[in-house]
């Protein structure tokens, strides 16, 4: 015999809940999106437009931010709660063709909160465990403003997961391979069955024209284009959320780190949407009174520059109130392509906001990165 091996689906069964814990089955996925943006995160816009058929569980689940949860206990006037998007049972044609066809599937349509590459995925079927998806599959397009459903149903569609078996019970990750920016994503699964959550990992891709119009703005805001490069510290929640939409609401809203005990300090390194003409900032300690940042350095880099790898201070040492927004406007504009806040010693950061505009060479290098990805 040559070739792969048939697929027995009985391999990707979950056990039937038998109590306690529900999660201590879980099949945890072994890929590390932890440095990546959700795109499908609904606080950055993205939603689910449409689904064909959500007879057990709303379609809207599927972006809940929490993990997904499961009473045993909970049943509804259609059956078992579930917190997630599930599908009715489907059947074959007649009573010769009991089962669904080969390509039957339901799907739904997800529009990403950001124009983005997408570098992996989680189809989370946690609690769906005799009821997942035999199989699923990713498809993704680019449609520009707010296209309807019916003008996204027609739309090309590229496959970037192919049709694939998956676990109950699970987190499914898959890789992207698919290197360009994409808008939506259809979600297929075969031929029926529930999803908890889907995650769709990667990096935004901001609309050149969009920020063009706007001239200045927040160049360091993850809905703009600004990103996380990295952080010395990822202990309580992550310092992606420095950049994320809106105020801080509570502390897990804001990134907060662990006390540090040595001589050392916390940082945190973002990469700005393009190089940018910066002219003020703000920081935000909010929700942080016994964990507030005790002082902050803010420095800049200029990677489109003559000294590319040099940091230069923006804003020198200066001392942070504990729940509150801290201004600082420059005396004249500073070029950045990269900002870097220090905290000494340690401590909480809720937002930070960096106001620019992008120069020119910011504005050609952001619009090359558009062209290439394709649309
Ligand atoms: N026990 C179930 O979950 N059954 C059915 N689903 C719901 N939600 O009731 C089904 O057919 O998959």
């Amino acid at each position: 015999m040559s070739g792969a091996q048939p697929i027995d689906p009985r391999d990707y069964n979950a056990q039937p809940y038998a109590g306690g814990d529900p999660y201590a089955d879980y099949r945890d996925t072994d890929l590390d999106f932890s440095a990546q943006v959700d795109l499908a995160d609904r606080r950055l816009g993205a939603g689910v437009v449409a689904a064909n058929d959500e007879f057990f569980a709303h379609r809207e689940n599927l972006l809940r931010p929490e993990p997904a949860v499961f009473d045993p206990h909970a049943f509804g006037h259609k059956g078992k709660v579930m917190d997630g998007w599930e599908t009715r049972r489907r059947r074959g044609v007649s009573a010769d063709q009991p089962h669904p066809t080969a390509d039957d599937h339901d799907w739904a349509l997800v529009r990403l909160g950001l124009p983005g590459v997408v570098r992996g995925l989680v189809v989370d079927t946690a609690h769906f465990r005799g009821n997942h998806p035999l199989q699923v599959g990713v498809e993704a397009t680019h449609l520009a403003g707010t296209p309807t459903t019916e003008e996204l149903l027609g739309a090309e569609w590229t496959e970037i997961v192919p049709r694939t078996h998956v676990y109950g019970h699970a987190a499914n990750g898959f890789t992207v391979e698919a290197g360009r920016r994409w808008t939506h994503l259809r979600l297929k699964q075969f031929p029926d069955g529930g999803v908890a959550r889907l995650r769709v990992y990667g990096e935004p891709v901001p609309d050149p024209d969009w920020l063009t119009a706007l001239g200045g703005f927040d160049v360091a805001a993850l809905v703009n284009g600004g990103t996380v490069e990295d952080a010395s510290d990822r202990f309580y929640s992550s310092p992606g959320n420095i950049i994320s939409p809106g105020r801080s609401h509570k502390m897990d809203d804001g990134w907060e780190n662990r006390r540090r005990r040595d001589d050392g300090h916390d940082w945190v390194r973002f990469r700005l949407t393009a190089q940018a003409s910066v002219r003020a900032l703000e920081l935000d300690t909010s929700y942080y009174k016994g964990n507030a940042a005790g002082w902050v350095t803010v420095l800049g880099r200029d990677a489109r520059s003559g000294a590319p790898d040099e940091w230069f201070e923006i804003v020198g040492r200066t001392r942070l109130e504990p729940d509150s927004a801290h201004r600082f406007v420059l005396d004249s504009p500073v070029t950045a392509t990269h900002v870097r806040t220090d905290v000494f010693p340690d401590g909480g950061i809720a937002r930070l906001n960096v106001f620019g505009s992008l120069t020119e060479t910011g504005t050609a290098d952001l619009r090359r990165r558009w062209d290439a990805l394709g649309g």
